[in-house]
């Protein structure tokens, strides 16, 4: 009896298809999902840090302003930029719009470069600030 689920076909996964963009984007909206659950476990600690006082404060605050810690939240702002960005292409399908097939690889080879350059001007304007 165990031996007949040993010969059951497994179903094809992610290395039997060709990479199309609406695919690679539709996982890295997965992807930057799990960053932002991630990313808001770091801003809990921020607040909880500063509700803490001084000394908790200053010392995450110096952790986060390390190079690896912007790359962090670098990343995260991307995470969220694009995540949103996705989510808003969700929502056009939601409501019945945008299924055409070269709108949809369009949009999806758009979102990176949108939501990249996004980012850049996120943290142009928060640094200048
Ligand atoms: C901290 C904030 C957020 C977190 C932690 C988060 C997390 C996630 C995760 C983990 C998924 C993947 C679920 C799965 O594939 O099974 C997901 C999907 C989704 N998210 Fe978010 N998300 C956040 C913010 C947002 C925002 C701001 C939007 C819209 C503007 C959004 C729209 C969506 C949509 C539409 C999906 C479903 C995509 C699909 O059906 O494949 N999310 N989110």
């Amino acid at each position: 009896m165990a031996n007949v689920t040993n010969k059951r076909p497994l179903s094809p996964h992610l290395q039997i298809y060709k990479p199309i963009p609406t695919m690679v984007m539709s996982i890295v909206h997965r992807i930057t999902g799990g960053a932002l659950a991630v990313g808001t476990i770091i801003l809990a600690w921020w607040l909880i840090a500063a509700a803490s006082g001084k000394p908790y404060f200053d010392w995450i605050s110096w952790l986060l302003g390390t190079w690896i810690g912007l790359i962090v939240l670098f990343g995260y702002t991307w995470a969220l930029v694009h995540h949103m960005l996705g989510g808003m292409r969700h929502f056009m399908w939601d409501m019945g719009h945008g299924f055409d097939k070269h709108f949809t690889t369009k949009m999806a080879i758009a979102l990176p470069v949108v939501s990249i350059c996004l980012t850049v001007v996120i943290w142009i304007v928060g640094l200048a600030i």
